[in-house]
């Protein structure tokens, strides 16, 4: 774990000290979108993504490429798991760098950008015709995939309609901040007090989740939109990594009715499961962090169906 200060590579953890022992995240840099009229054009075999197969960021940009039929037009690239002393990191195929032969992820960042400071993170949206990062962001990459390519492809499935927009975004506004974020806010707090609230928060949330699909089949309303996709990619994880390795453990999903039945209905709309690699996912997390589990074993367990039917 670490990140670029001016173009070179420093091998440190994040600092939660200077904010009581709290983790903040830090904002996404490079944030251009896709447009006929702009720099970056809708075009197929120019671009491609870098995605870790662990990460529930880039796991939303993987999704979005299925549900909007761009695999023709946009190839992936996975890094391996760990995520050590170098950052991400490449290795033998398949989990090489197909356009660069890169070692390290960072290099791909200071490729587009010598003096690059910052995270060295994944999704990474990249074009080969500048050689340069499109966009680092996974809010946006889902919703470039969402309309960009729609000529190209001839995919018009929206999942951020105009007339649901103000809804989604509200509801992606806290599912961000006390889960998709907050897991991480439990895991990676470094005082009791920082944990707890964290801790607090994300199961407030998750109760109120669980209260919208019982009423509703997704978060804004009767259709299937982002804010359920953003929503899954920490789900599916929950019970797997999260629940141990971040201590996020009042209780499972599969202890939630409604819940545990809507990321099986997630799961199984199609070409989803095959985004869901669960042992990258486990790999990574219990491998990745030395400071929460010094050992690096990995649990066998525990053993989730997701494919389980919907009665
Ligand atoms: N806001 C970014 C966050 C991406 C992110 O933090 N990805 C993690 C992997 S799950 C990462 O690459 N972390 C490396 C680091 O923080 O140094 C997004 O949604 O795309």
């Amino acid at each position: 774990m670490g990140l670029l200060v001016d173009g070179q590579w420093h091998d440190k953890w994040y600092d939660t000290e200077k904010h009581g022992g709290r983790f903040v995240r830090s904002e996404s840099q490079f944030r251009n979108d896709i447009s006929p009229t702009g720099r970056f054009k809708p075009e197929s075999g120019r671009y491609h993504l870098y995605v870790s197969y662990a990460c529930p960021w880039a796991h939303r940009a993987l999704i979005f490429r299925r549900l909007k039929g761009l695999e023709q037009h946009i190839d992936v690239s996975v890094v391996h798991p760990l995520m050590l002393e170098n950052g991400w990191e490449f290795a033998d195929t398949p989990l090489h760098d197909p356009l660069y032969n890169n070692d390290y992820l960072y290099q791909l960042y200071l490729k587009a950008d010598p003096n690059y400071s910052g995270r060295v993170t994944v999704p990474v949206l990249w074009d080969k015709q500048e050689q340069t990062i499109v966009n680092n962001e996974s809010a946006d990459i889902i919703r470039i995939f969402n309309l960009a390519f729609n000529e190209l492809t001839g995919n018009h499935d929206d999942y951020y309609p105009p007339s649901l927009r103000e809804e989604i975004d509200e509801v992606n506004e806290w599912v961000y901040n006390d889960i998709n974020n907050g897991v991480y806010k439990c895991g990676f707090a470094t005082r009791q007090q920082a944990y707890e609230e964290a801790f607090t928060d994300l199961f407030a949330a998750l109760d109120r989740v669980e209260a919208i699909l019982a009423k509703q089949p997704y978060l804004a309303g009767a259709q299937l939109t982002e804010a359920d996709w953003r929503l899954f990619t920490t789900l599916v994880r929950f019970d797997a990594v999260y629940f141990g390795h971040f201590k996020t453990n009042r209780q499972r999903i599969v202890d939630y009715p409604n819940m545990w039945r809507y990321v099986r209905g997630l799961y199984q709309h199609p070409g989803v499961a095959e985004t869901v690699v669960m042992d990258h996912i486990k790999q990574h997390y219990y491998g990745s962090h030395k400071t929460i589990n010094p050992t690096q074993i990995v649990p066998a367990g525990p053993d989730i169906d997701f494919n389980q039917p919907l009665e």
